[in-house]
Protein backbone atom coordinates (compact mmCIF):
# COMPACT_ATOMS: atom_id res chain seq x y z
CA UNK A 1 0.00 0.00 0.00
CA UNK A 2 1.15 3.36 -1.09
CA UNK A 3 1.75 6.27 1.26
CA UNK A 4 -1.06 8.15 -0.16
CA UNK A 5 -3.75 5.70 -0.24
CA UNK A 6 -2.50 4.52 3.73
CA UNK A 7 -2.76 8.15 5.56
CA UNK A 8 -6.18 8.67 3.40
CA UNK A 9 -7.50 5.46 4.69
CA UNK A 10 -6.34 7.22 8.05
CA UNK A 11 -7.68 9.70 7.56
CA UNK A 12 -11.21 8.56 6.60
CA UNK A 13 -11.63 5.94 9.55
CA UNK A 14 -10.77 9.36 11.84
CA UNK A 15 -13.63 10.74 10.05
CA UNK A 16 -15.54 8.07 11.36
CA UNK A 17 -14.83 8.02 14.65
CA UNK A 18 -15.00 11.87 14.69
CA UNK A 19 -18.62 12.66 16.39
CA UNK A 20 -17.07 10.19 19.17
CA UNK A 21 -13.80 11.38 19.80
CA UNK A 22 -14.86 15.06 19.79
CA UNK A 23 -17.64 14.22 21.83
CA UNK A 24 -14.79 12.78 24.58
CA UNK A 25 -12.31 16.17 23.59
CA UNK A 26 -14.90 18.27 24.89
CA UNK A 27 -15.82 16.44 28.11
CA UNK A 28 -12.26 14.91 28.34
CA UNK A 29 -10.62 18.74 28.53
CA UNK A 30 -11.86 20.33 31.19
CA UNK A 31 -11.17 16.95 33.46
CA UNK A 32 -7.38 16.78 32.56
CA UNK A 33 -4.46 18.01 34.36
CA UNK A 34 -6.53 17.71 38.04
CA UNK A 35 -6.52 15.16 40.67
CA UNK A 36 -7.94 11.58 39.78
CA UNK A 37 -10.79 11.25 42.68
CA UNK A 38 -14.16 9.77 42.22
CA UNK A 39 -15.64 13.14 41.31
CA UNK A 40 -12.97 13.26 38.35
CA UNK A 41 -13.41 9.54 37.72
CA UNK A 42 -17.49 10.54 37.41
CA UNK A 43 -16.88 12.96 34.83
CA UNK A 44 -14.39 10.83 32.49
CA UNK A 45 -17.50 7.84 33.11
CA UNK A 46 -19.80 10.45 31.83
CA UNK A 47 -17.75 11.83 28.88
CA UNK A 48 -17.32 8.03 28.16
CA UNK A 49 -20.82 6.88 28.20
CA UNK A 50 -21.24 10.45 25.62
CA UNK A 51 -19.10 9.14 23.27
CA UNK A 52 -21.42 6.28 22.49
CA UNK A 53 -19.08 3.76 24.33
CA UNK A 54 -21.50 2.81 26.10
CA UNK A 55 -21.61 2.06 29.80
CA UNK A 56 -20.10 -1.00 30.50
CA UNK A 57 -17.33 0.01 28.77
CA UNK A 58 -16.88 3.28 29.99
CA UNK A 59 -17.59 1.56 33.87
CA UNK A 60 -14.51 -0.74 32.97
CA UNK A 61 -12.31 2.64 31.62
CA UNK A 62 -13.07 4.14 35.03
CA UNK A 63 -12.51 1.30 37.03
CA UNK A 64 -9.18 0.35 35.18
CA UNK A 65 -7.84 4.36 35.87
CA UNK A 66 -9.27 3.96 39.81
CA UNK A 67 -6.66 1.00 40.26
CA UNK A 68 -3.59 2.17 38.43
CA UNK A 69 -4.09 6.02 39.05
CA UNK A 70 -6.48 6.61 42.49
CA UNK A 71 -5.39 10.56 44.31
CA UNK A 72 -2.48 10.76 41.63
CA UNK A 73 -1.86 14.55 39.58
CA UNK A 74 -2.99 13.35 35.47
CA UNK A 75 -2.47 15.59 32.31
CA UNK A 76 -4.84 15.77 29.89
CA UNK A 77 -2.27 13.52 27.56
CA UNK A 78 -1.66 11.20 29.98
CA UNK A 79 -5.34 10.78 30.40
CA UNK A 80 -6.29 9.79 27.01
CA UNK A 81 -3.75 7.76 26.85
CA UNK A 82 -5.07 5.47 29.55
CA UNK A 83 -8.28 6.20 27.72
CA UNK A 84 -6.62 4.36 24.47
CA UNK A 85 -5.29 1.98 26.48
CA UNK A 86 -8.14 0.70 28.23
CA UNK A 87 -10.07 0.91 25.19
CA UNK A 88 -7.54 -1.01 23.01
CA UNK A 89 -7.95 -3.82 26.26
CA UNK A 90 -11.54 -3.98 25.43
CA UNK A 91 -11.30 -4.29 21.82
CA UNK A 92 -7.97 -6.60 21.25
CA UNK A 93 -9.67 -9.71 21.91
CA UNK A 94 -12.31 -9.15 19.41
CA UNK A 95 -10.47 -8.38 16.06
CA UNK A 96 -10.21 -11.54 15.04
CA UNK A 97 -10.33 -11.69 10.52
CA UNK A 98 -12.56 -13.95 9.06
CA UNK A 99 -10.29 -16.27 8.20
CA UNK A 100 -11.09 -19.46 5.36
CA UNK A 101 -10.05 -22.44 7.19
CA UNK A 102 -13.12 -25.07 6.83
CA UNK A 103 -12.42 -28.55 5.55
CA UNK A 104 -14.17 -29.72 3.53
CA UNK A 105 -14.72 -26.63 1.33
CA UNK A 106 -16.56 -24.35 0.22
CA UNK A 107 -16.40 -22.44 3.70
CA UNK A 108 -20.12 -21.32 3.84
CA UNK A 109 -20.12 -17.62 5.21
CA UNK A 110 -23.85 -16.20 5.57
CA UNK A 111 -24.32 -12.35 5.54
CA UNK A 112 -27.08 -11.13 7.47
CA UNK A 113 -28.04 -7.22 8.56
CA UNK A 114 -30.77 -4.94 7.92
CA UNK A 115 -31.51 -3.55 4.56
CA UNK A 116 -29.04 -0.72 3.86
CA UNK A 117 -26.70 -1.76 5.86
CA UNK A 118 -23.92 -2.18 3.40
CA UNK A 119 -24.44 -5.70 3.34
CA UNK A 120 -24.05 -6.16 -0.51
CA UNK A 121 -20.99 -3.96 -0.99
CA UNK A 122 -19.38 -5.92 2.21
CA UNK A 123 -20.17 -8.77 0.37
CA UNK A 124 -18.35 -7.35 -2.38
CA UNK A 125 -15.36 -6.29 -0.53
CA UNK A 126 -15.31 -9.93 1.42
CA UNK A 127 -15.06 -11.81 -2.18
CA UNK A 128 -12.19 -9.24 -3.26
CA UNK A 129 -10.06 -9.90 -0.19
CA UNK A 130 -10.51 -13.91 -0.37
CA UNK A 131 -9.58 -13.50 -3.82
CA UNK A 132 -6.74 -11.26 -3.32
CA UNK A 133 -5.17 -14.30 -1.15
CA UNK A 134 -5.96 -16.61 -4.31
CA UNK A 135 -9.14 -18.14 -2.53
CA UNK A 136 -11.97 -19.47 -5.07
CA UNK A 137 -15.33 -17.51 -3.96
CA UNK A 138 -19.00 -18.10 -5.04
CA UNK A 139 -21.76 -15.71 -4.06
CA UNK A 140 -25.17 -16.91 -3.88
CA UNK A 141 -28.35 -14.54 -3.76
CA UNK A 142 -30.35 -15.48 -0.98
CA UNK A 143 -32.14 -12.40 -1.04
CA UNK A 144 -34.51 -13.36 -2.97
CA UNK A 145 -37.31 -11.26 -1.65
CA UNK A 146 -36.42 -8.19 -3.96
CA UNK A 147 -35.37 -8.37 -7.62
CA UNK A 148 -33.19 -4.95 -6.94
CA UNK A 149 -31.03 -7.07 -4.41
CA UNK A 150 -30.22 -9.67 -6.77
CA UNK A 151 -29.10 -7.16 -9.41
CA UNK A 152 -27.22 -5.15 -7.48
CA UNK A 153 -25.24 -8.64 -6.31
CA UNK A 154 -24.66 -9.71 -9.90
CA UNK A 155 -23.52 -6.04 -10.97
CA UNK A 156 -20.95 -6.88 -7.79
CA UNK A 157 -20.36 -10.28 -9.19
CA UNK A 158 -19.21 -9.25 -12.63
CA UNK A 159 -17.26 -6.44 -10.93
CA UNK A 160 -15.10 -8.47 -8.65
CA UNK A 161 -14.80 -11.16 -11.13
CA UNK A 162 -16.91 -14.11 -9.07
CA UNK A 163 -19.52 -16.57 -9.81
CA UNK A 164 -23.17 -15.68 -8.47
CA UNK A 165 -25.84 -18.58 -8.34
CA UNK A 166 -28.76 -17.02 -8.41
CA UNK A 167 -32.99 -17.72 -8.71
CA UNK A 168 -35.99 -15.99 -9.46
CA UNK A 169 -37.19 -12.97 -7.39
CA UNK A 170 -39.41 -14.31 -4.86
CA UNK A 171 -37.55 -18.08 -5.27
CA UNK A 172 -36.97 -20.05 -2.13
CA UNK A 173 -33.72 -18.67 -0.63
CA UNK A 174 -32.70 -22.70 1.00
CA UNK A 175 -32.82 -24.45 -2.26
CA UNK A 176 -30.62 -21.54 -4.10
CA UNK A 177 -27.61 -22.19 -1.16
CA UNK A 178 -28.71 -26.18 -1.58
CA UNK A 179 -27.63 -24.96 -5.60
CA UNK A 180 -24.51 -23.02 -4.13
CA UNK A 181 -23.29 -25.28 -1.90
CA UNK A 182 -23.41 -28.18 -4.29
CA UNK A 183 -21.63 -26.65 -7.72
CA UNK A 184 -19.29 -24.46 -5.16
CA UNK A 185 -18.00 -27.89 -4.08
CA UNK A 186 -17.67 -29.54 -7.70
CA UNK A 187 -15.96 -26.39 -8.75
CA UNK A 188 -13.86 -26.87 -5.52
CA UNK A 189 -14.89 -23.00 -4.09
CA UNK A 190 -13.21 -22.04 -1.29
CA UNK A 191 -15.29 -19.40 0.27
CA UNK A 192 -19.45 -19.35 -0.37
CA UNK A 193 -20.69 -16.15 0.34
CA UNK A 194 -24.37 -15.97 1.05
CA UNK A 195 -26.64 -12.86 0.90
CA UNK A 196 -29.94 -13.08 2.98
CA UNK A 197 -32.66 -11.13 3.29
CA UNK A 198 -32.48 -8.13 5.60
CA UNK A 199 -36.50 -8.31 6.82
CA UNK A 200 -35.91 -7.55 11.02
CA UNK A 201 -39.16 -5.76 10.95
CA UNK A 202 -40.53 -9.54 10.26
CA UNK A 203 -38.33 -11.53 12.78
CA UNK A 204 -40.97 -14.67 12.38
CA UNK A 205 -40.33 -15.00 8.65
CA UNK A 206 -36.62 -14.38 8.71
CA UNK A 207 -36.24 -16.45 11.56
CA UNK A 208 -38.03 -19.28 9.50
CA UNK A 209 -36.25 -18.59 6.27
CA UNK A 210 -32.91 -18.83 8.44
CA UNK A 211 -33.62 -22.25 10.42
CA UNK A 212 -34.65 -23.11 6.65
CA UNK A 213 -31.24 -22.40 5.02
CA UNK A 214 -29.15 -24.06 8.25
CA UNK A 215 -31.49 -27.22 7.72
CA UNK A 216 -30.09 -27.43 3.95
CA UNK A 217 -26.81 -26.54 4.69
CA UNK A 218 -26.73 -29.16 6.85
CA UNK A 219 -28.15 -32.25 4.94
CA UNK A 220 -24.49 -31.16 2.87
CA UNK A 221 -22.52 -30.23 6.15
CA UNK A 222 -22.94 -30.45 9.19
CA UNK A 223 -20.57 -27.98 10.30
CA UNK A 224 -22.13 -25.42 7.92
CA UNK A 225 -22.60 -22.37 8.06
CA UNK A 226 -19.51 -22.04 9.24
CA UNK A 227 -19.91 -17.81 9.64
CA UNK A 228 -22.88 -15.69 10.39
CA UNK A 229 -21.57 -11.95 10.05
CA UNK A 230 -23.69 -9.57 10.70
CA UNK A 231 -22.98 -6.25 8.97
CA UNK A 232 -23.67 -2.93 11.00
CA UNK A 233 -24.13 0.41 9.51
CA UNK A 234 -22.13 2.31 11.92
CA UNK A 235 -23.83 5.77 11.21
CA UNK A 236 -26.75 3.85 13.08
CA UNK A 237 -24.73 4.61 16.49
CA UNK A 238 -26.87 3.10 19.29
CA UNK A 239 -29.14 1.14 17.05
CA UNK A 240 -26.54 -1.13 16.07
CA UNK A 241 -26.43 -2.48 19.17
CA UNK A 242 -30.42 -3.50 19.57
CA UNK A 243 -29.76 -5.06 15.98
CA UNK A 244 -27.20 -7.23 17.31
CA UNK A 245 -29.49 -8.22 20.15
CA UNK A 246 -32.24 -9.27 17.30
CA UNK A 247 -29.91 -10.58 14.93
CA UNK A 248 -28.05 -13.09 17.53
CA UNK A 249 -31.59 -14.34 18.78
CA UNK A 250 -32.69 -14.96 15.39
CA UNK A 251 -29.81 -15.85 13.29
CA UNK A 252 -26.84 -16.92 15.80
CA UNK A 253 -24.02 -14.18 15.15
CA UNK A 254 -20.84 -15.35 14.75
CA UNK A 255 -19.02 -12.31 14.29
CA UNK A 256 -19.53 -8.66 13.02
CA UNK A 257 -18.52 -6.36 10.07
CA UNK A 258 -18.61 -2.38 11.15
CA UNK A 259 -19.40 -0.73 7.95
CA UNK A 260 -19.61 2.95 7.05
CA UNK A 261 -17.06 4.03 9.68
CA UNK A 262 -15.76 6.98 6.90
CA UNK A 263 -18.19 9.49 7.23
CA UNK A 264 -19.95 10.88 10.03
CA UNK A 265 -20.15 7.57 11.81
CA UNK A 266 -20.92 7.06 15.53
CA UNK A 267 -17.72 5.03 16.03
CA UNK A 268 -17.65 4.43 19.53
CA UNK A 269 -21.02 2.43 19.06
CA UNK A 270 -17.63 -0.13 18.43
CA UNK A 271 -16.58 -0.48 21.87
CA UNK A 272 -19.85 -0.53 22.90
CA UNK A 273 -20.31 -3.86 21.07
CA UNK A 274 -17.26 -5.12 21.63
CA UNK A 275 -17.69 -4.65 25.58
CA UNK A 276 -21.23 -5.87 25.43
CA UNK A 277 -21.38 -9.00 23.46
CA UNK A 278 -17.57 -9.55 23.00
CA UNK A 279 -18.08 -10.98 19.48
CA UNK A 280 -15.53 -10.92 16.98
CA UNK A 281 -15.16 -7.79 14.57
CA UNK A 282 -13.74 -9.08 11.65
CA UNK A 283 -13.10 -6.09 9.55
CA UNK A 284 -14.63 -2.74 9.25
CA UNK A 285 -15.71 -0.60 6.09
CA UNK A 286 -14.61 2.52 5.28
CA UNK A 287 -15.74 3.46 1.29
CA UNK A 288 -18.02 2.62 -1.09
CA UNK A 289 -15.23 0.75 -3.23
CA UNK A 290 -14.46 -2.86 -3.32
CA UNK A 291 -10.87 -2.61 -1.72
CA UNK A 292 -12.49 -0.45 1.14
CA UNK A 293 -12.74 -3.07 3.69
CA UNK A 294 -9.82 -3.15 6.12
CA UNK A 295 -8.79 -5.23 8.73
CA UNK A 296 -9.57 -4.13 12.17
CA UNK A 297 -7.05 -2.85 14.17
CA UNK A 298 -7.96 -1.99 17.92
CA UNK A 299 -5.07 -0.09 18.85
CA UNK A 300 -5.01 2.33 15.56
CA UNK A 301 -9.04 2.26 16.32
CA UNK A 302 -8.76 3.65 20.20
CA UNK A 303 -6.06 6.10 19.69
CA UNK A 304 -8.30 7.59 17.30
CA UNK A 305 -11.12 7.53 19.44
CA UNK A 306 -9.03 9.06 22.57
CA UNK A 307 -7.55 11.43 20.38
CA UNK A 308 -4.05 10.36 20.03
CA UNK A 309 -3.81 9.10 16.96
N1 LIG B 1 -19.39 5.57 2.89
C1 LIG B 1 -19.63 4.27 2.86
N2 LIG B 1 -20.70 3.82 2.21
C2 LIG B 1 -20.92 2.49 2.21
C3 LIG B 1 -20.08 1.57 2.89
N3 LIG B 1 -20.60 0.33 2.69
C4 LIG B 1 -21.70 0.47 1.94
N4 LIG B 1 -21.91 1.77 1.64
C5 LIG B 1 -23.00 2.38 0.86
O1 LIG B 1 -24.23 2.16 1.57
C6 LIG B 1 -25.29 1.98 0.66
C7 LIG B 1 -26.01 0.68 0.99
O2 LIG B 1 -25.12 -0.37 0.75
P1 LIG B 1 -25.59 -1.79 0.21
O3 LIG B 1 -24.39 -2.65 0.15
O4 LIG B 1 -26.43 -1.66 -0.99
O5 LIG B 1 -26.49 -2.22 1.44
P2 LIG B 1 -27.44 -3.42 1.64
O6 LIG B 1 -27.42 -3.70 3.09
O7 LIG B 1 -27.13 -4.53 0.71
O8 LIG B 1 -28.80 -2.75 1.31
P3 LIG B 1 -29.93 -3.12 0.28
O9 LIG B 1 -29.26 -3.04 -1.06
O10 LIG B 1 -30.94 -2.06 0.52
O11 LIG B 1 -30.34 -4.49 0.67
C8 LIG B 1 -24.68 2.01 -0.73
O12 LIG B 1 -24.84 3.30 -1.26
C9 LIG B 1 -23.21 1.72 -0.47
O13 LIG B 1 -22.36 2.27 -1.45
C10 LIG B 1 -18.93 2.09 3.57
O14 LIG B 1 -18.13 1.39 4.23
N5 LIG B 1 -18.77 3.45 3.53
Amino acid sequence: MSDDSSSSWSDRLLGGFRKTSDRLSENIAPVGNARLDDATLDEIEDALIMSDLGPEAAGRVREALREQRFGNEITERQLREAVAEEIAAILRPVAKPLEVTAFPRPQVILVIGVNGSGKTTTIAKLAHLFMEDDYEVMLAAGDTFRAAAIGQLQTWADRVGVPLVRGPEGGDPASIVFDAVKRGTEEGTDALIVDTAGRLQNKRELMDELAKIRKVLGRLNPEAPHDVVLVLDATNGQNALSQIDVFKEVAGVTGLIMTKLDGTARGGVLVAAAQKYGLPIHAIGVGEQMDDLRPFDPDLVARVIAGVA
